[in-house]
C-alpha cells in the first residue's frame, strides 16, 4: 500500500492510498478520513461511502462537507474508487459514462472482457475492509452509504450482509436496476442476459425476498427535482417492496433538490449521525 497524499482537515486527516488489488487484478485507489480521536489511541468505526457514475475516491471527500461532523462523532470514512482502472481494463466500447470505467456498479462481472477486472463487489465487501482493518486504528463496526450508483451499491451490500454493516443509507439511489436504463445496460454487460442473475444485485428484488431476521435500519434521501428520478431512480418501488415484506425503511423526499453533491452536502450530517448511533 502506498500513500499518495495526506492532508489535515477539520482536526482529522484525509489520506489517499493506492494498492494492488487481488479482486480487481489492478491498482486501486481509495481515500480515508481519520478523525482526531485516533491520535488518542482509540479505534474508530468506519463508514464506507460508495460514489456514483463517473466518480472516483475524490468526489465525496472534496464535495460532501462531511469531515467536521465525522471528526466530532469519531467516525472514519473510507471512499473507494467506482471501478477498476488502468491499462488493459476494458471500458465501454463507445466510452460512455454509464458503463465500464467509473461505472463498476459494485458487481462481480461474469462476462468477458469485464470479468477479469470488474470484481467490485468482492473488492468493497471483503478485500478493502480487510486492508483497512489491518492498517488503520479502526474497530470492526462498519456502516455503508452511497450516492446514485453508489446508493445502489450501499443498498445491495447492506441487504446481503446484515451481519457486517450496522446501518445502511443512500442518496438518490438506483433502487431497482433491473428496471431502469442505467441498470439494464450495466447488468447485461457485466452479467449477461439472464435476469435471474441480476437479482442478487438489485436492491428492490433483494428486499422483496428478504428472509434474514436481522433488519438493519435503512435511510434514503431523495430530491424531488432530481432529473433522473422518474426514469432511473424510482425510490417508490423500493418503498413498496419494503411495505410488502414489513421491512421498516425511511425515505425522505426533499422539495427542489437535484442529483448533485449540493444535495448530498445538505444532508450528509444527518446520515453521519444516523450511522454513528448504530455503530456505537
Ligand atoms: C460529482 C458529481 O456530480 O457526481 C455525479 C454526477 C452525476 C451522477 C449520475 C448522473 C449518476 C450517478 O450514479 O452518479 C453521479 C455522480
Amino acid at each position: 500500500m502506498e500513500l499518495i497524499s495526506s492532508n489535515k482537515v477539520s482536526g482529522g486527516w484525509h489520506k489517499r492510498y493506492k494498492h494492488t488489488s487481488q479482486s480487481t487484478q489492478c491498482e486501486m485507489t481509495f481515500a480515508i478520513f481519520l478523525p482526531k480521536i485516533v491520535n488518542e489511541g482509540q479505534q474508530v468505526p468506519v463508514l464506507y461511502w460508495l460514489s456514483g457514475l463517473t466518480c472516483s475516491d475524490e468526489n465525496f471527500m472534496q464535495k460532501a462537507g462531511a469531515f467536521k461532523k465525522a471528526n466530532e462523532l469519531g467516525i472514519a470514512i473510507v471512499a473507494p474508487d467506482t471501478s477498476p482502472r488502468g491499462e488493459g481494463v476494458a471500458d465501454d466500447e463507445n466510452g460512455a459514462y454509464d458503463f465500464g470505467l467509473g461505472a463498476g456498479f459494485y458487481v462481480n462481472a461474469t462476462q468477458a472482457p469485464y470479468s477479469q477486472h470488474y470484481q467490485m463487489y468482492d473488492y468493497v465487501t471483503e478485500e478493502l475492509p480487510q486492508l483497512i482493518e489491518a492498517h488503520f486504528p479502526v474497530s470492526p463496526q462498519k456502516a455503508i452509504s452511497g450516492h446514485s450508483m453508489g446508493g445502489h451499491g450501499a443498498l445491495i451490500i447492506g441487504l446481503r450482509n446484515p451481519d457486517a454493516y450496522t446501518s445502511i443509507s443512500a442518496f438518490s439511489p438506483i433502487v431497482n436496476p433491473s428496471n431502469c436504463p442505467w441498470g439494464q445496460k450495466a447488468l447485461t454487460g457485466y452479467l449477461g442476459d439472464d435476469k435471474q442473475r441480476w437479482q442478487q444485485y438489485d436492491a428492490t428484488e433483494l428486499l422483496s425476498h428478504y428472509v434474514s431476521p436481522t433488519k438493519r435500519p435503512i435511510l434514503i434521501e431523495q430530491g424531488s427535482s432530481d432529473q433522473f428520478l422518474d426514469e432511473q431512480l424510482k425510490p417508490w418501488l423500493f418503498e413498496q417492496a419494503a411495505e410488502k415484506v414489513g421491512y421498516p425503511i425511511t425515505l425522505n423526499m426533499h422539495e427542489g433538490y437535484d442529483h448533485s453533491y449540493f444535495f448530498i452536502s445538505s444532508f450528509i450530517e444527518n446520515h453521519l449521525e444516523f450511522h454513528a448511533n448504530y455503530m456505537r
